[in-house]
């Protein structure tokens, strides 16, 4: 049931079909994101050896003593480097999840008109190698996410590059998780990521190292998704959703506790966001006498900062 109700999909259709299997992509795409929440992306051109090699060092930086994790902490609510474990938090819960993570921010050249919106990422100095393949990784994702926006431009009769300008230079996070094996001093309230939807455009999940991701169907089932190894799964998140109108809605998801072996778990999604000043206004197409418009026009910046603070990731200003 699971498997027919998320689709599979090449993304080589797009990038190098003809203009119907590009047609039937974008068509699927979108429909897939509307309807389920979720497809599952083969295709994609990102190295497996680039994947590998990003897990095999993150896992070295999580490996490495609270301490010394703790030195990459703490910076913009989170924006860039590390943070702790149980520190954020789904938007309507008070228990931390049951995670770490790190995120890797947009790097542009020195003198980049955009380069001073954007915090500096701070590199563990315990793994020089990091940098580089991080930022590999970074450019890849941005580069499928772009293919991907332009998809679903192509299906919403849409400039073709109606979203991925939007992303151009944009503010993605590249987050890379530990959910530590559950223990006796861990909160029986928490779980590894409580319900929620994500901030952002569209999430790239990189194939993750363990089961327990789930998705909310629109008729309010969770069910089980796991990408195998090379697949990306994709979802829309709340700026596409407050965009169109909540044509597209914002896919509901969850990370849930080990039932079976109760081992670690890694992930990597890749948050795909617009430049921080970038307007999220409606898109016209999506209002309609049935629809009317529901969210007035906000800066993508401002309105990252209100679902920060309401995460728990920033403490406002009073
Ligand atoms: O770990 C996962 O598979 C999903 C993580 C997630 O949903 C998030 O960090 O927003
Ligand atoms: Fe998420």
């Amino acid at each position: 049931m699971i498997q027919t109700l998320v689709k599979t999909l090449n993304l080589k259709d797009f990038t190098h079909g003809t203009s119907s299997q590009r047609k039937a992509f974008a068509e699927s795409f979108t429909a897939g994101i509307k309807e389920t929440g979720f497809i599952i992306l083969e295709g994609h051109g990102v190295n497996p050896d680039l994947i590998d090699k990003n897990y095999e060092l993150w896992e070295k930086f999580f490996s490495l003593d609270t301490d010394t994790k703790k030195k990459y902490e703490g910076i913009l609510g989170g924006a860039r480097g590390y943070t702790g474990f149980g520190k954020e938090h789904a938007k309507n819960r008070t228990v931390g999840d049951l995670k770490e993570f790190f995120h890797v921010g947009q790097e542009l050249p020195v003198g980049h008109p955009l380069s001073s919106d954007y915090a500096a990422n701070v590199w563990p100095e315990e793994l020089p190698e990091l940098r580089q393949h991080a930022l590999n990784f970074y450019r890849e994702l941005e580069r499928v996410a772009r293919n991907m926006l332009e998809a679903l431009a192509l299906e919403m009769d849409l400039r073709q590059n109606f979203f991925s300008d939007m992303i151009q230079d944009g503010n993605s996070i590249l987050r890379t998780i530990h959910y530590p094996a559950l223990d006796e001093s861990m909160d029986k309230n928490a779980i590894r990521a409580g319900e929620h939807e994500d901030i952002n455009l569209i999430t790239l999940l990189v194939e993750s190292t363990a089961s327990g991701l789930e998705l909310l169907t629109r008729e309010g089932e969770w069910i089980p998704v796991k990408g195998e190894k090379g697949q990306i799964i994709v979802d829309a998140g709340d700026m596409l959703s407050r965009i169109s109108n909540e044509v597209i809605p914002a896919t509901t998801h969850r990370v849930v506790n080990p039932e079976g072996e109760n081992t670690s778990r890694f992930s990597m999604p890749f948050f795909v966001h617009p430049y921080p000043n970038c307007l999220l206004e409606t898109i016209p197409q999506c209002i309609t006498p049935d629809n009317p418009e529901k969210y007035p026009a906000i800066t993508a910046g401002d309105f990252l900062y209100q679902r920060l603070v309401e995460i728990g990731l920033i403490k406002e200003d009073k």
